[in-house]
């Protein structure tokens, strides 16, 4: 007697969708890079000077089913799929980057760390805020460092930051944009003191594009 085993495809479930599109990374050291990002709804963080408010919502969103958000993704001509939101850390990210590697995606993730890390990722870029403190676990993960400069303060809260880090996280100061014209002479001048740091502009806002 045989068995016949089914061979059933892993559900990878649901996620709330605010929005998806095919653009150039503008941040950190994938900036200028062709990718796909998938934007999810919900987040709880509050920082006041978030530039995407109206992603915090979750009930604003639909939720997609994971295959399909995949597919989509898999007919723009890249590899790279950055997750970001809201704050994507709130939803179960394992079955999402399941299915973007059974694709052959590079799954990149952008986070500020105040929730669990799920999902299996090539690149974390990690965004501490002092709003919502960071969970332990993401220290040892991220991949990049990059603190929003609003204030002065936040120099020191950078470094704060930068202290607790993995040794080969790369370490980012990117200005908070209604702040750029105050924030950028004096992110160079500290960049210059002290030479661990890179800036990280919004190049996609001086290029209009999402
Ligand atoms: C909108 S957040 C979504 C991902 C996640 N919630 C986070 O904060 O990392 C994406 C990136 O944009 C940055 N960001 C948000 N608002 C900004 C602003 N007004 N100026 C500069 N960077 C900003 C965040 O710090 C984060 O690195
Ligand atoms: N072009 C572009 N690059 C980005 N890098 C991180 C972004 C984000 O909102 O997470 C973002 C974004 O919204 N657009
Ligand atoms: S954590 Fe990210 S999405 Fe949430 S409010 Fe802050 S910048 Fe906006
Ligand atoms: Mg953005």
């Amino acid at each position: 007697m045989s068995t016949i085993t089914l061979k059933t495809r892993k559900h990878t479930g649901s996620l709330p969708l605010m929005e998806a599109f095919h653009t150039i990374q503008g941040e950190g050291y994938f900036q200028g890079k062709s990718a796909y990002f998938i934007r999810l709804g919900g987040c709880d963080v509050g920082c006041h000077w978030c530039d995407v408010k109206e992603s915090w919502d979750v009930s604003r969103y639909p939720k997609i089913k994971v295959s399909n958000m995949v597919a989509e993704a898999a007919t723009f001509p890249t590899n790279m799929v950055v997750v970001t939101g809201g704050e994507p850390l709130m939803h179960d990210l394992d079955g999402l980057t399941d299915e973007l590697k059974s694709y052959r995606f590079q799954t990149h993730l952008e986070t500020s760390g105040a929730y669990p890390v799920t999902g299996s990722w090539d690149w974390i870029c990690f965004s501490p805020k002092k709003f919502k403190k960071p969970l332990g676990d993401i220290y040892k993960v991220a991949n990049e460092l990059k603190v929003v400069i609003y204030n002065k303060s936040d120099f020191d809260w950078a470094e704060k930051h930068a202290s607790l880090v993995n040794k080969n996280c790369l370490l980012y100061l990117q200005p908070e944009w209604s702040k750029r014209e105050m924030m950028i002479p004096q992110i160079v001048d500290y960049i210059k003191k002290y030479p661990k740091w890179r800036i990280s502009l919004q190049v996609h806002k001086y290029m209009n594009v999402p």
